[in-house]
């Protein structure tokens, strides 16, 4: 019988934004997957926590893939809490499914980190590592990626906290709902300027 392909998206999603599902996307159309995963990280590995807690990551990332019958969400690691290392989520996937051949998709910037993670000469025999290229990032390692062809975006969460902080808007970089969510919840700092049509003149 053949195997299930699923593709998993591992990430901290503070936000997630349309870089991380256009790459979701292209991977799912360029190796035929049955579905991705669009799996939350509890304490990221490599990562300082900038003080959003866990609830609201994966909420962001529910409203993200809303509608969207192609991507899920994947809990096992927010489940689990502590450090997320893949290696470990992967050893517990597939024994709960062995019907399914997993395919790790990650940016260029991952890529080039490969050789830093936990057990990666372990976790490289038991996913097919999918890499997409990221912009200032060369997303070479010695261990096997299949790299996609796909546009680079010059997108990451990093600057969309730092827009909002700037009073910016988040339009057209993240799903609609994200949006409502991160400004309902005041999420990362304050309200963008009301667009100059709508400002009172003074
Ligand atoms: N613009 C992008 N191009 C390619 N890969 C990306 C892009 N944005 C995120 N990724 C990849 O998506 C995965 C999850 O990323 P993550 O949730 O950490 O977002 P990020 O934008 O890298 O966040 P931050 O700016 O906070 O570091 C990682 O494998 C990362 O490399
Ligand atoms: O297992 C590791 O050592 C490891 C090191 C760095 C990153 N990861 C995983 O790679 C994914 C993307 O990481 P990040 O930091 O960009 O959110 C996410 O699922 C992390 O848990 C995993």
């Amino acid at each position: 019988m053949n195997k299930r392909k699923i593709g998993i998206l591992g990430g901290t999603f503070n936000p997630p934004h349309f870089g991380h599902l256009i790459m979701a996307n292209e991977a799912y159309y360029a190796l035929g997957l049955d579905e991705v995963r669009f799996m939350p990280n509890a304490i990221a590995p490599h990562k300082e926590s900038n003080g959003i807690d866990t609830e609201a990551r994966v909420e962001m990332t529910r409203l993200a893939i809303e509608g969207q019958a192609h991507f899920r969400l994947e809990d096992i690691e927010v489940s689990g809490g502590g450090v997320s290392y893949t290696y470990e989520t992967m050893v517990k996937l597939l024994e709960r499914e062995p019907d399914c051949e997993f395919y790790f998709i990650i940016g260029g910037d991952m890529v080039e980190s490969l050789h830093t993670w936990h057990r990666i000469g372990e976790l490289a025999e038991l996913v097919q590592f999918v890499g997409i290229g990221r912009p200032g990032y060369i997303a070479e390692t010695e261990y096997p990626v299949m790299m996609i062809d796909s546009p680079e975006m010059h997108l990451s969460s990093t600057m969309l906290r730092e827009r909002v902080v700037a009073g910016k808007p988040l339009t057209f970089f993240v799903p609609e709902q994200v949006e409502t969510y991160i400004r309902k919840e005041r999420l990362y700092g304050p309200e963008p300027d009301a667009p100059k049509s709508q400002r009172t003149p003074s």
